[in-house]
Formats: C-alpha cells, sequence, structure tokens
C-alpha cells in the first residue's frame, strides 16, 4: 500500500505509515521541533501499539535551506508538500532586504492554504493574566492569501509611488492624502472569491463542530470596500448557501427595520431555538476590549488577514502565552494543510533548549485529529493537562507559576512522554 495520504472525494485517506514532511524551522525551530516529534511518535506508537507510525520527510526551507542550496525556498519543498498534502512547519525567520516577503506567507501563498485556522483555549493549570481563562473557546479562521499577505506597497518619494499619487489625484480628484510628497503607498485586496471561502469554512466548522455562532470581525465603518465588503459578503454567503442552518445579524435588523425589536427579538430567539446558527459581525477594535471582557459571546471567529494575526496572539496571551498556541493553513478544496506554532523564531533563546514546545507540539495534535488519528491527539492533550497541572512546566509558565518546577524544552518533552 502507498504511504502517501491522498483526497478521494473530499475525504483524506491516510495509511497507516503516512509519509510527513516537515520544516524545521529557524531560531527555536531545532529546539522545538527535536521536543515535539518525539512527543508525537510515541503517543502515535503508544495508541496504535505500533501499528501506524508517521514516516517523517525533512523539507528544506529558511536559513537551513539557505546554507545548503542558496535558497531560502527550494522548489523541492513546495513539490514534496504539494505531493504529500499534510506537512507541519516549525517558524522562519523572515530574510531582511531579500526578495521575498515573508517565507511563512509564501509557503501559504503559493499552496494556497487560503485558511489559517487558530483554535484558542485553556488548558487546566495553565497560568494567565485574566481571571478566568477557561471563558476563552475560540476557534479563529484567519484569511491567509489576501488583505495585507497580497499587499503592494510603495517607498514614499519612489518614483511608483510619485506616479500612483500622481494618478490619484488626477484621475480620481483624491485630495485627502495629507502629505503627498512623503507618503509611502500601501494597497490591499480583499475579494469577494476570498472572503467566500474562508466564511464558508468557518461556518462549515460550526456547523461540524455543533457550535453556536460564527464573528465576521472587519473595520468596515472606516474601510468599506475591503473590511466592509468582507462583512457584506460573509453575511450574503451565510443567507444564501447556508439558509437553512444559519440567522444572521442582517436579517435580524431587516426584521427590526420592516416590523420592529419585538419581531427581531422573535425571529432569532425562534432560529436559534431551531438549532441555527447566529451569524454576527464585531468591529476590530471593540472586538478586542470584548474578547477580554466577555470572551464567552464569541466562538468561532472569520476575520481577514491582519486582524486575524493580532486576535491569534492577542486571545493566545489569555489562555497562556503564545508558547501554546496552535494552528494550521489549510486549502479545503485540495486538502493541502500545513500545520504550525502561531509564534515565530523567539531569536533570543535559540539552541538553549529552553522554550515550550507546546505550540508546535499542539498543532500536530490538530494535525492527527486532522487525519483521524483521534486516540494519538487525545493521548498528548491530556498528557500536556496532567504535565501542566503538576506544574512541570518550560520558563514562561514558570516564571508565572507559584511552586513550579521549571524544565528545559527536551526535558518538558521527557515529561510529557512519561505522563501520556
Ligand atoms: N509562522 C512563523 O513562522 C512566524 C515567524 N515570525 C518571525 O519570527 C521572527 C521573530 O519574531 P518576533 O516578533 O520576535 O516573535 P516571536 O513569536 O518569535 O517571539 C516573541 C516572544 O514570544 C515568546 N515566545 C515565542 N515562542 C515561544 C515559545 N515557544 N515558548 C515560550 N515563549 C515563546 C517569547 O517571549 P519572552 O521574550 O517574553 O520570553 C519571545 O521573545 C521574525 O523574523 C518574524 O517574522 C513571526 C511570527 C510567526
Ligand atoms: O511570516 C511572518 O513573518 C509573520 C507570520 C505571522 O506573524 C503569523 O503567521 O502569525
Ligand atoms: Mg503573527
Amino acid at each position: 500500500m502507498s504511504n502517501k495520504i491522498v483526497v478521494e472525494n473530499g475525504v483524506l485517506n491516510v495509511p497507516n505509515n503516512p509519509v510527513i514532511p516537515f520544516i524545521e524551522g529557524d531560531g527555536i525551530g531545532s529546539d522545538i521541533w527535536a521536543a515535539a516529534s518525539r512527543v508525537i511518535d510515541a503517543a502515535v506508537e503508544k495508541a496504535y501499539n505500533g501499528e501506524k507510525k508517521i514516516e517523517w520527510l525533512e523539507v528544506l526551507a529558511g536559513e537551513k535551506a539557505f546554507n545548503q542550496t542558496g535558497e531560502w525556498l527550494p522548489q523541492e519543498t513546495l513539490d514534496k508538500i504539494n505531493e504529500y498534502l499534510i506537512a507541519i512547519k516549525g517558524p522562519l525567520t523572515t530574510p531582511i532586504g531579500g526578495g521575498i516577503r515573508s517565507l511563512n506567507v509564501a509557503l501559504r501563498q503559493q499552496l494556497d492554504l487560503y485558511v489559517c485556522l487558530r483554535p484558542v483555549r485553556h488548558f487546566d493549570g495553565v497560568p494567565s493574566p485574566v481571571k478566568r481563562p477557561e471563558d476563552v473557546d475560540m476557534v479563529i479562521f484567519r484569511e491567509n492569501t489576501e488583505d495585507i499577505y497580497a499587499g503592494i506597497e510603495f517607498e514614499a518619494g519612489s518614483e511608483q509611488a510619485k506616479k500612483i499619487i500622481n494618478f490619484l489625484q488626477t484621475e480620481f480628484a483624491v485630495s485627502q492624502i495629507r502629505f503627498p510628497e512623503t507618503s509611502g503607498i500601501g494597497v490591499k485586496p480583499v475579494s469577494q472569491e476570498g472572503t467566500e471561502r474562508l466564511v464558508r469554512a468557518a461556518i462549515n466548522y460550526a456547523i461540524e463542530q455543533g457550535r453556536d455562532s460564527v464573528t465576521l470581525v472587519h473595520k468596515g465603518n472606516i474601510m468599506k470596500y475591503t473590511e466592509g465588503g468582507f462583512k457584506k459578503w460573509g453575511y450574503e454567503l451565510a443567507e444564501t448557501e447556508f439558509a437553512d442552518k444559519t440567522f444572521t445579524w442582517n436579517q435580524y435588523d431587516a426584521i427590526k427595520a420592516e416590523q420592529g425589536e419585538e419581531a427581531a427579538n422573535k425571529a432569532q430567539a425562534d432560529a436559534l431555538a431551531a438549532g441555527k446558527i447566529l451569524i454576527k459581525d464585531s468591529i476590530a477594535d471593540i472586538f478586542l476590549q470584548q474578547i477580554l471582557t466577555r470572551p464567552k459571546e464569541f466562538e468561532v471567529v472569520a476575520t481577514m488577514n491582519l486582524n486575524g494575526d493580532y486576535i491569534s496572539d492577542a486571545l493566545a496571551a489569555q489562555v497562556g502565552g503564545i508558547g501554546i498556541a496552535p494552528g494550521a493553513n489549510i486549502n479545503y478544496v485540495t486538502g493541502h494543510a500545513i500545520f504550525e506554532a502561531t509564534h515565530g523564531t523567539a531569536p533570543k533563546y535559540a539552541g538553549l533548549d529552553k522554550v515550550n514546545p507546546s505550540s508546535v507540539l499542539l498543532s500536530g495534535v490538530l494535525m492527527l485529529e486532522h487525519l483521524g488519528w483521534k486516540e494519538a491527539a487525545d493521548m498528548i492533550t491530556e498528557s500536556v493537562e496532567k504535565t501542566i497541572s503538576s506544574k512541570v512546566v518550560t520558563y514562561d509558565f514558570a516564571r508565572l507559576m507559584d511552586g513550579a518546577t521549571e524544565v528545559s524544552c527536551s526535558k518538558f518533552a521527557d515529561a510529557l512522554i512519561e505522563n501520556l
């Protein structure tokens, strides 16, 4: 039997010995990958008595790739991930002054991994700056191919910036550029198709996971045709493709305008009682307050690229920090997915065997769940909870906990394996 994961009629077919490419990552990448992969292998071995085993295939990207091949992101790496469908990666440094804006962005764009999925929940015993971290249980769907990831920028004073400013002033009578001589120019595209596929994935997820609401987060009050377009197209998609499964605030407003508030409240209550998912929206600034003050009101969050970047790190902080924030980049149509931590390369800790490997490990848990290897995934999750509850933790948690035993990255992995 082939050891390749394939998609058949939209369903993943996973052999017992799947080849899974991995990118070790820059900075702390080698520390956290060594620790996390040991835990994943041990859990798979234990859960399936050796009947299943991942065949890891190293593919190069970042500094390791540059040192060995002279290229930051070799074509072979993209080809292998393309071929084997599912991959996992450590963080990659964004090269400064190179031709590539960001290797992470390049990987996501070139494989068209349009959803950046970032679940945020609290694990028992993890220290948090908020009183009730357990109230946070959200899943972020961050758009991964447009907005600033497809942003076009020109430096202040450059010929291009001058030309564009001149064009805007002469062709469109634009007068609000306050300092035209010294303005850098940025353009961010946001499309109906891009919005629809992201919001579709978020609503499908909410249906499959039995979640009550999807919140569209945007800054549409100011940027009406990009952020505002995202909100409009998101609501329209819910009302057309998911008419029998959702009730939207847009529909609420229409009923209120025609029949009054009482009728609108009743329509919404009836829809929710019938098990429909509430599709609502929130402007990005107040959203950042409300996820802190009333996190229970939010479940699935669908948002554009930049908003999603801020929201991911802010929410991670509420449940213990970026050391425990997993994620995945997914194309639900082709089946391609790269699992990866939310954090970066933390260069000051590189090679010190110090940082928390939980983010990349829990990204591995998401990957195991995605493969249908739930038993191994659950085993790791329970071990993380058990180990942290026993106060055996890496520096990031130890500095926030009383009576903790601080261990290195590799020793934390040893403890996790013992607790499987
Ligand atoms: N997906 C990716 O590959 C990403 C790559 N990057 C890239 O990473 C590089 C560095 O970015 P930077 O802004 O410093 O952000 P980082 O996420 O790399 O690090 C910021 C801080 O977060 C904490 N942290 C990060 N990872 C861990 C961990 N595993 N365990 C415990 N604490 C952790 C540390 O906090 P403390 O100092 O408090 O201990 C660290 O100093 C840049 O080149 C950036 O472009 C950034 C984000 C994502
Ligand atoms: O690629 C980068 O430099 C940043 C990526 C990032 O911040 C993220 O994925 O959250
Ligand atoms: Mg980020």
